[in-house]
C-alpha cells in the first residue's frame, strides 16, 4: 500500500522531534531511516503506524488493502517479548488470538508464516530452547501471519550478533521476495540500510528534518552479488559522511543528560 507522510511535524511538549517530514513511499517500497541518535526515527515510525498522533500533518494511504490483510500495520522489534510458555507456533498465533477466522484458516496462516521464516521444524519447539536469531524469526513470524500491508521494522536486528544479523538479512530478503509488504525500516546500521532499502532516508540531528534520499538503483536481491561489493562500500561511505558529523554531536550532546 502505498504512504503518503504529508509535513509531519511533532513535538513532545517543548522538545521538537521532528520537522516538517514529506516523503512518498511507493507500494512494495523498502525505505530506511537513519540518522543520529534521538532524530525522530522511531516517533516517525510511530505516527507512520498511528500509535502517535503528529502534532502537525499527516500521514496517508492509497490504493486497495489486500484482502487477506488482517491488520494494514504491523512492528517488528528488536525484542519481541515471547511468552516462554508457549509453543513457537502458539507465539505465531497469538496475533490471531480474538479475529474471527475458522480454525483451518488460522493454521493455514501460522503454518505459511512458519514456512516463509524458516521455522517450520521448530514449531513445537519452546523460545528457550531456541537460539536468538531463532527466537527473532519467531517474533518476524508473528509480525507476519496477519499479512500486513506495511511493515513497521525499528532496529530489528540490533540485538542479534554481527554473523546471525548476516543470516537475518538474507532471511529478510527472501521474505520479502515472496510478500509484498510496503516497508518502513529504522536502523542505526548502515550496512542494513545499504543492503535492505531501496531508498535510504537520511535524517538531520533533532528536531529531524529529511536531509537527503538516496535511491540505491540496483535491487535488493542483487546486492549480495560479488560484482555489486563496491557499491554498497560506495553506499556505505556516503551514508557515514552524511551523518558523521552529525553522530558526533548528538554522541556528545548525550553524554550531558
Ligand atoms: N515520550 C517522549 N517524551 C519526551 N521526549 C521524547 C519521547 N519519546 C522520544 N522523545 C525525544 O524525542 C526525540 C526523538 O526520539 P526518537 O526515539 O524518535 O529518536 P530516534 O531517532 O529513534 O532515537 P534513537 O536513534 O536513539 O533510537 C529524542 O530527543 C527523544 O529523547
Amino acid at each position: 500500500m502505498p504512504l503518503h507522510i504529508e509535513k509531519v511535524s511533532h513535538s513532545y511538549g517543548t522538545v521538537e522531534a521532528l520537522a516538517d517530514i514529506e516523503l512518498d513511499i511507493a507500494d512494495g517500497e523498502t525505505v530506511a531511516l537513519i540518522g543520529p541518535s534521538g532524530c525522530g526515527k522511531s516517533t516517525l515510525l510511530g505516527i507512520v503506524g498511528g500509535l502517535l498522533e503528529p502534532t502537525a500533518g499527516r500521514v496517508t494511504f492509497s490504493g486497495q488493502m489486500p484482502s487477506d490483510s488482517l491488520n494494514p500495520f504491523t512492528y517488528i522489534f528488536q525484542d519481541f517479548a515471547l511468552l516462554p510458555w508457549r509453543s513457537v507456533a502458539d507465539n505465531v498465533g497469538l496475533a490471531l488470538e480474538h479475529r474471527a477466522l475458522s480454525a483451518a484458516e488460522r493454521r493455514e496462516r501460522i503454518a505459511a508464516a512458519l514456512a516463509l521464516t524458516g521455522l517450520t521444524e521448530f514449531a513445537a519447539a519452546y523460545p528457550k530452547q531456541l537460539s536468538g536469531g531463532m527466537r527473532q524469526r519467531v517474533g518476524i513470524a508473528r509480525a507476519l501471519v496477519v499479512r500486513p500491508a506495511v511493515l513497521l521494522l525499528d532496529e530489528p536486528l540490533s540485538a542479534l550478533d554481527a554473523q546471525t544479523r548476516e543470516l537475518l538479512m538474507e532471511d529478510l530478503l527472501a521474505i520479502w521476495a515472496r510478500e509484498k509488504s510496503t516497508r518502513v525500516y529504522v536502523t542505526h546500521n548502515l550496512e542494513e540500510a545499504a543492503r535492505l532499502a531501496d531508498r535510504v532516508v537520511v535524517l538531520s540531528r533533532r528536531p529531524g528534518r529529511i536531509r537527503e534520499v538516496i535511491a540505491i538503483d540496483v535491487p535488493v536481491a542483487e546486492r549480495g552479488q560479488a560484482r555489486h561489493a563496491t557499491l554498497l562500500v560506495e553506499v556505505h561511505k556516503k551514508l557515514w559522511s552524511l551523518i558523521r558529523d552529525e553522530v558526533v554531536t548528538a554522541d556528545r550532546e548525550m553524554q550531558h543528560v
